[in-house]
Order: C-alpha cells, then structure tokens, then sequence
C-alpha cells in the first residue's frame, strides 16, 4: 500500500504536510519530493519511472502558479494523479486550480479544492481502499466517528 506525494517547490511544503498527516493517520506509507515539471523535466521522468517500480499505485501532485506538474506528471503514468492547487502568488489559487482541472483529454487529474492537500489524501486512501480490505475498514470507522462527533455537535442547541 504505497503513495507518492510530489509539489513543485519547497514552499508548497505547509500545504502538502497536510496530505502526509491523512497518510499517517490511516497507516498508508507514502514517499514525498520536491520536484518541478519545468525546472527538472529529466529528473521528474526519472522519478516517476522509479516510483512505478517500486509499486506505488496513487500520485499527490501539488503545485502553484501555472501548475503544470499533475498533469506532466499523469501523462508519464496510468497511475491515478489527484492534484492539489497551491495558492502561493497574488490570483488565490484560482490559476493553479484552473491549470490542473482543465486537463485536456484522455490524460485526467483528479482535482480538489484549492490547498486542500488533505482531501486529496482522504480521496488517495479511497482508492487504494478498493483493494485493501483493512484500510476499508479503517476508513469505514473514520467515517462512523466524524459522524458521531458531528451528531453529537449539532444536536445541541447553540448560542447566537
Ligand atoms: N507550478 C510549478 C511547477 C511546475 O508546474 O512544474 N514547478 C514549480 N511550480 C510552482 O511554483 C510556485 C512557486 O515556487 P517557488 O516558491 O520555488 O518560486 C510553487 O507553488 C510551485 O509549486
């Protein structure tokens, strides 16, 4: 049960924590790396080939301003790439969510909301969850909890 993680720059890194923590908390090893689709193309490709060989079967990308990196990354491989808009530079992550979801086909990123690297990791253990039945589980009693949690929230009376 592997992941990769990989964002454009260092300073993604705040955001792209948060796909790390999910990882960990349902017990899915990841690998993670900085590299960017225009400033190391050779070494991107390299990685990728790596990665597949070692058995990895779902891609993280993160990336802001033009974020090329999901969709270069996803056409090197068929593994499933779930991109992650970064909102560094002045546009809020409007130009690197529109970068990434608007993938021309038949070459697909998987796209969440502007730094929302968590909900790309709870999306990443879905997918592997389709094979691997205690991670299902796990996933199944997350799910059970926040809904208690919630329940117990939302059910009492609040103050305004
Ligand atoms: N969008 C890309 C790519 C790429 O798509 O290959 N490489 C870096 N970047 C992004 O540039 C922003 C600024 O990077 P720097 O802070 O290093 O200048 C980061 O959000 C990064 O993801």
């Amino acid at each position: 049960m592997k992941a990769a993680i990989i964002f454009g720059s260092k300073s993604d890194s705040p955001v792209m924590k948060k796909a790390a923590d999910v990882f960990r908390e349902f017990g899915v090893s990841y690998s993670a790396h900085i590299l960017s689709a225009h400033r190391v193309p050779e070494l991107l490709r390299e990685t990728i080939e790596t990665l597949e060989k070692d058995g990895t079967e779902v891609i993280i990308a993160g990336a802001g301003l033009a974020a090329h990196l999901p969709g270069v990354i996803a056409s090197m491989t068929i593994l499933p790439v779930i991109g992650v808009p970064v909102s560094s530079g002045g546009l809020g992550g409007m130009d690197a969510l529109l970068s990434i979801v608007q993938m021309p086909k038949p070459i697909p990123v998987a796209t969440v909301g502007v730094d929302n690297a968590a909900n790309a990791a709870y999306l990443a253990c879905q997918m592997l969850a389709l094979k691997y039945e205690p991670l299902r589980e796990k996933i199944i009693a997350f799910r059970d909890r926040m809904k208690a949690d919630f329940a117990r929230e939302q059910g009492q009376g609040v103050e305004l």
